[in-house]
């Protein structure tokens, strides 16, 4: 195995994927390291909810190898056993249980479903206790911890669904357009919050909100029919004619 293999948390290797004989994602390689935060951005169809579905076994790559935590062929293994090796995914829309409570949401996914008669009444450890009340400071949702999810604004419902990953104590956490439909003060506290989160964690975030992308202050890789285009940072990748042709300037 390579030392760029070994030393990433996911590390895609010559991936493609045809759908009806076209090319969705076309012999892309990408890595990225253990604690890194990554961001995605391209043009619409350039193939950024394919790579994430691949990575989370939802679609099966024709070709290439797929890694994570430098050992595991995720290609090797179906969707639920990945979602079990600690890879976490939310999707654009947030989907909490919005009759539940703030913490309830997060003792459900904490829990997967098991045990949460015990946790909800009593027998909780105090460890568990103290995993809800840090993800409560983190997601900013410390003071709405008893309030039903269905009164949360759009952008809080993001952020706690970003806690219901937390809770499942991924090591890779994949997010996709967390920003889409928030204020922009919830889409500047967002950036603070994934800051925060990629201390501990290894993040890929897709988002076409460029002035987010320029919050979160790291490495940004823009794919192109299936195909990494250009990556550096934000200046870099903003000044690549291509990047501006294809996306930016459109
Ligand atoms: N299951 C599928 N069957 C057929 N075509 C598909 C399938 N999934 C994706 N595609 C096609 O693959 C291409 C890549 O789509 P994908 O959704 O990955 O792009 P994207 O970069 O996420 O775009 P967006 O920014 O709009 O979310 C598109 O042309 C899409 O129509």
């Amino acid at each position: 195995m390579s030392a760029r293999l070994t030393s990433s948390m996911l590390y895609l290797d010559n991936v493609s994927v045809s759908f009806d004989g076209f090319r969705a994602i076309n012999e892309l390689s990408l890595a990225v390291g253990p604690g890194e935060m990554r961001a995605i951005i391209g043009p619409n169809g350039a193939g950024k909810t394919t790579m994430m579905d691949i990575i989370t076994g939802k679609t099966r790559p024709d070709e290439g190898t797929v890694f994570f935590d430098g050992k595991i062929d995720l290609t090797k293994h179906d969707e639920s056993s990945i979602a079990t090796m600690g890879i976490g995914r939310k999707f654009q829309k947030p989907t909490v249980f919005e009759n539940h409570s703030v913490e309830t949401n997060l003792l459900l996914a904490m829990s997967g479903g098991l045990r949460i008669k015990g946790l909800l009444f009593g027998s909780r450890k105090t460890d568990e206790s103290d995993r809800i009340d840090n993800i409560l400071v983190t997601i900013r949702l410390e003071a709405r911890r008893h309030d039903l999810a269905e009164n949360l604004s759009h952008g809080q419902k993001q952020w706690l669904e970003i806690g219901m990953l937390l809770a499942q104590d991924p090591k890779l956490l994949l997010v996709d357009e967390p920003v889409a439909g928030m204020t922009d003060a919830e889409t500047a506290e967002t950036a603070r919050l994934l800051r925060e989160i990629a201390q501990t964690h290894t993040v890929i975030v897709v988002e076409h909100d460029m002035d987010f992308i320029r919050d979160l202050g790291v490495k940004v890789t823009c794919l192109h029919e299936g195909s990494v285009l250009a990556e550096g940072s934000l200046d870099h990748v903003s000044a690549d004619q291509r990047v501006v042709d294809v996306y930016l300037g459109r």
